[in-house]
C-alpha cells in the first residue's frame, strides 16, 4: 500500500465497506467540496498510476496504446478522467464504453462530455497492440454478477496478456467481502480511495488487486468521527498504544507468567514452540505444564522455559493458587478430549486468560455452548478471558452453521463467531481475521506463504499469550500477536519453518521500536 497517511491511529488504517464510502462522499460533498472535484483528483490519480507502468511520465509516449474501459456509473467517470489525463500528456488512449456515452449521467456524464479523445464500444476492444488496460467498469457499485459479455471481455484481456489498473476495485470483485461475483479482473495494480476496503485484503479479493495503492482525494479523515469505522486493516496503528512492553524499573513478574500446556511424552513439541515464542516476545516467564510421562522429555529440551507438572484437575487448581500465572496455551499437540474441556473450564472460571487452538478447539465440538458459557460470563475489563485460533477446519467444529453460511464474508463470519462464543477469534489463513464481540475486527495483511507449515500455528498462540500475560487488551494482544508473526516470517523469507519464526522476534521489535 503506498501513500497510506502516516499511520498513527485506528482510524489511519480503517477499512470502509462500500456504504461507508458512500457515506464519506455524501459528507464530504455536503462540506462544499463537489463530486466533480473528487471525481477529478481520483482520475488524477489513476493516470499517475499508469505513467509509472507504463515507465514513468513520457514512457507513455512512444506510440504505445491505452484502452480505458468505462462502465456505466461513476468508476466509468474516473476512467474518463484518467484517459483525459493521460491523452493531454501524449499518449494515445481511447475508451471502450459499456454503454452511450450520452446515457451516463451525473459526474461521470461531465467526465465523459471533458474527454476529447475517441470513444469505441466495449465489443470492439480486441487487446491488439495494447501496452496497458485500465478497468474502469464497476467498482463500489457493483450489484450483481457481471453478465457473459464482460466476463467474455476479461478473457480476452487475460488471453492478450496486457496488464491491468484497476480503477477502485477489479471488476467483478465485491468491496464489501472480497468475493468474486461471476468473473473478475486480475490486475497488477489497483488505485483505491481514501481509505481500503475489506474487499482489498479479503481473499480471493487480496489476489485480484496486485499491488494496492491508496490515493488522498480530498476526503478529509475527520469524516471517520462521524463514520465510526469497525473494520481495519492490522497495522500496528491499530494497536501500539497497547502493547506491553518491560518498563526501565520493571521485573520479570511485571511482564507476565506465561503457561502453556504439553501433550503427552510423543506430542510435546507445538507446546515447546508455542513456550519458546511466548518468551522471546515478552513474557516474563514460561512454564511448560506437563503430564509426569512427558516432564522428562519436556525438560531435557528447555533452558530458560521452566517445566511443572501438572496431571489433572488437582494439580491445576493448586497451580491456580498462585495470581501471578496469568495467561495460559491449550491445545497444541494436547489431545482431544475431556480433559482439555476440563482445564479450559477451570482456567476459564479462575478469570485467567486462555488462548485455545487446534485440540483444544476440537475438543468442544459436539458442545461449544459449554465453552461460549463459561465465556461470556469471564469478560474482564480488557476484553474477553478466552481467544480461538482456529484455522477454516477448526472454525468449521466450533461454528458449523457460520461456516457453511455461503452469504457471509470471511469478516462477518469472525465477527459473528465472536459475539456468539464471548471471545476475541483469530480465523486463521493468508487473510487472518481478528474480531472481538464489541464489533471491532482487522484483517492481517503481512505474512508469506511459506507461514503454511506445520506448527507456525502454535507459535502464534506463545506471540498472542506473550502480549496477554503482559496485560495488553484481548483485542490488541490478538491483533499484535498476529501481525509479529507475519513479520517475523517476512524477515525469515523464504525456507522457513516454525523453528525460524521466534528468532525473528529480536528484528521485528527493532524495527517496531524504531
Ligand atoms: N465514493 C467516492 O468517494 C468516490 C467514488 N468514485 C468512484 O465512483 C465509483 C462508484 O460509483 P457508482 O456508485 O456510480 O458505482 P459503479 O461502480 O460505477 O457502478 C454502478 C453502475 O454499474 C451498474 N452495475 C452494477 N453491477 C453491474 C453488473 N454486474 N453488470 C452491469 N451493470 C452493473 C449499476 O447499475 P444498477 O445496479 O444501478 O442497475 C450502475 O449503473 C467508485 O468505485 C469510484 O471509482 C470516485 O469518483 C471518487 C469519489
Ligand atoms: N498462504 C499463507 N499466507 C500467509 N500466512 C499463512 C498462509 N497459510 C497459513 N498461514 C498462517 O500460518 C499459520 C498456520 O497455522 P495452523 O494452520 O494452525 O498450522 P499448525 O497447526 O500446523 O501450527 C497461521 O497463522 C496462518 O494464518
Ligand atoms: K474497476
Amino acid at each position: 500500500m503506498t501513500d497510506a497517511p502516516i499511520a498513527s491511529g485506528p482510524y489511519d488504517v480503517a477499512l470502509l465497506t462500500p456504504d461507508e464510502m458512500a457515506s464519506a462522499d455524501r459528507l464530504t460533498i455536503a462540506g462544499g467540496i463537489s463530486g466533480r472535484t473528487l471525481m477529478g483528483a481520483a482520475g488524477r490519480a489513476v493516470a499517475e498510476v499508469a505513467q509509472a507502468m507504463l515507465g514513468g511520465p513520457g514512457g507513455g509516449g512512444n506510440g504505445v496504446r491505452v484502452a480505458c474501459l468505462a462502465g456505466p456509473g461513476n468508476n466509468g467517470g474516473d476512467a474518463f478522467v484518467a484517459a483525459e489525463t493521460l491523452r493531454c500528456e501524449g499518449v494515445d488512449v481511447v475508451v471502450f464504453s459499456v454503454c452511450d456515452i450520452d446515457r451516463l449521467a451525473g459526474d461521470a456524464a461531465w467526465a465523459a462530455a471533458a474527454y476529447r479523445g475517441s470513444v469505441e464500444p466495449l465489443g470492439a476492444f480486441t487487446g491488439d497492440g495494447c501496452a496497458l488496460v485500465i478497468d474502469g467498469l464497476f467498482g463500489a457499485g457493483l450489484s450483481r454478477p457481471l453478465d457473459a459479455e464482460i466476463a467474455n471481455l476479461i478473457e480476452t484481456v487475460e488471453r492478450a496478456g496486457v496488464p491491468v489498473l484497476a480503477i477502485d476495485l477489479p471488476s467483478g470483485l465485491c468491496g464489501r467481502s472480497g468475493a468474486v461475483l461471476g468473473k473478475a479482473f486480475t490486475a497488477d495494480r489497483t488505485v483505491t480511495f481514501f481509505r481500503p476496503k475489506p474487499g482489498h485484503f479479503l481473499e480471493p479479493g487480496r489476489s485480484h488487486c496486485g499491488v494496492l495503492d491508496v490515493r488522498q482525494i480530498g476526503i478529509a479523515p475527520d469524516v471517520l468521527e462521524t463514520i465510526a469505522p469497525r473494520q481495519f486493516v492490522n497495522r500496528p496503528a491499530l494497536w501500539r498504544a497497547d502493547l506491553s512492553l518491560p518498563v526501565d524499573a520493571g521485573h520479570k513478574y511485571d511482564r507476565g507468567h506465561a503457561v502453556v500446556f504439553s501433550g503427552s511424552a510423543s506430542r510435546t513439541g507445538a507446546a515447546r514452540l508455542a513456550a519458546g515464542a511466548a518468551l522471546r516476545a515478552g513474557a516474563g516467564l514460561v512454564t511448560l505444564f506437563s503430564p509426569a510421562g512427558a516432564i522428562l522429555v519436556n525438560a531435557a529440551q528447555v533452558t530458560a522455559v521452566m517445566v511443572e507438572r501438572c496431571d489433572g484437575e488437582r494439580d491445576l487448581a493448586r497451580h491456580l493458587d498462585d495470581s501471578r500465572l496469568k495467561a495460559f496455551v491449550l491445545g497444541p499437540g494436547f489431545g482431544v478430549g475431556g480433559t482439555a474441556r476440563a482445564y479450559a473450564t477451570q482456567i476459564l472460571k479462575a478469570g485467567r486468560f486462555l488462548i485455545l487452538d487446534a485440540d483444544g478447539i476440537s475438543s468442544f465440538a459436539d458442545r461449544p455452548e459449554e465453552l461460549f458459557d463459561e465465556a461470556l460470563g469471564q469478560a474482564g475489563e480488557g476484553g474477553p478471558n478466552l481467544v480461538l485460533t482456529p484455522h477454516a477446519g477448526e472454525f468449521k467444529r466450533l461454528f458449523p452453521d457460520l461456516a457453511a453460511k455461503g452469504s457471509l464474508s470471511k469478516l462477518d463470519r469472525t465477527r459473528e463467531a465472536a459475539v456468539r462464543s464471548g471471545a476475541v477469534v483469530v480465523l486463521k489463513g493468508r487473510d487472518t481475521v481478528i474480531a472481538a464481540p464489541d464489533g471491532r475486527a482487522a484483517i492481517n495483511a503481512n505474512g508469506t506463504p511459506w507461514l503454511a507449515s506445520a506448527g507456525t500455528g502454535d507459535v502464534l498462540t506463545g506471540m498472542i499469550c506473550a502480549q496477554l500475560s503482559q496485560g495488553t487488551p484481548t483485542f490488541e494482544a490478538a491483533c499484535a500477536g498476529v501481525w509479529m508473526h507475519g513479520r517475523s516470517a517476512e524477515l525469515f523469507g523464504p525456507g522457513l519453518i516454525a523453528e525460524d519464526l521466534a528468532g525473528q522476534l529480536p528484528a521485528m521489535f527493532a524495527e517496531l521500536l524504531a
